[in-house]
């Protein structure tokens, strides 16, 4: 059994106040934690207010991308471990965002994955495909790329702590959701290559989608039997829109 999984990437938006007054809204709406496991992935300057916040509560929170290096002479870079000492529970990596403006390749989003994995961090990791490959029937070719090497040198007992995000950057912030069908069979495609490493692990892991979910679109994602939660953007900015996505999730 894979309890859903929602979770809301807060991008670059907001300050600490909106993000306090998000919060407040959220913990107030009577989300389902018993059968829906919720979490927010906050700018790094927030982490430690709002996690304090969210100390004792249902809601976890985590941060948006973490460092391939351990230490040192890295400017500008968040380590794991600092994640972790802040009180972070998991983190994104390999958002599209950060492959497109920041270059990341399938090898660092690695050692960002082994970096959170060796402090206890979850790693959040996405994949998806362009429009362009969209277009020209690549998708699976893609996500081949972006996965094998997760598959190949994460050990099972790694995987165990690891959650796939599918989100077709076509999808992201263009109100272009997915149909539930395609998504489910790219989902599909992914858990069948998780299985090539265990195929217990393969079904243990979640595997979420993103791209344009809203409340209103959640419960028909929700009933693809591959499709685990949901890696929200805009609608988490919205505490009512959250909620709602949250709880069709259920
Ligand atoms: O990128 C996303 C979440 O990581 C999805 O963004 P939207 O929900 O705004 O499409």
């Amino acid at each position: 059994m894979r309890i859903p999984l929602v979770l809301g990437n807060w991008k670059m938006n907001g300050n600490g106040e909106s993000g306090a007054v998000l919060l407040s809204a959220l913990l107030k709406s009577d989300l389902p934690f018993d059968q829906v496991a919720c979490g927010v992935a906050v700018p790094f300057v927030y982490l430690a207010t709002l996690g304090e916040k969210l100390s004792g509560t249902k809601i976890a929170i985590g941060a948006q991308d973490v460092s391939n290096k351990v230490e040192g002479a890295f400017t500008g870079e968040v380590s794991a471990s600092m994640l972790k000492d802040i009180g972070a529970s998991f983190t994104l990596i390999g958002h599209s965002e950060r492959r497109t403006y920041h270059l990341e390749s399938d090898s660092q989003i690695l050692e960002k994955t082994k970096q959170a994995l060796s402090v206890g961090l979850k790693p959040v990791v996405c994949v998806g495909e362009t429009l362009a490959e969209f277009e020209e029937d690549k998708t699976e070719t893609v996500l081949k790329q972006q996965l094998s090497k997760l598959c190949s040198e994460l050990s099972v007992k790694e995987w165990e702590s690891v959650t796939i995000a599918y989100e077709p950057v076509w999808a992201i912030g263009t109100g272009k959701v997915a149909s539930p069908e395609y998504a489910q069979k790219v989902h599909s495609f992914i858990r069948n290559m998780i299985a090539t490493v265990d195929k217990t692990i393969a079904n243990q892991t979640k595997i979420l989608y993103g791209g344009s979910v809203k409340a209103e679109n959640a419960a028909q994602l929700r009933a693809m039997p591959d499709i685990d939660g949901a890696l929200v953007g805009g609608a988490s900015l919205v505490a009512e829109q959250f909620a709602g996505i949250c709880r069709n999730f259920r």
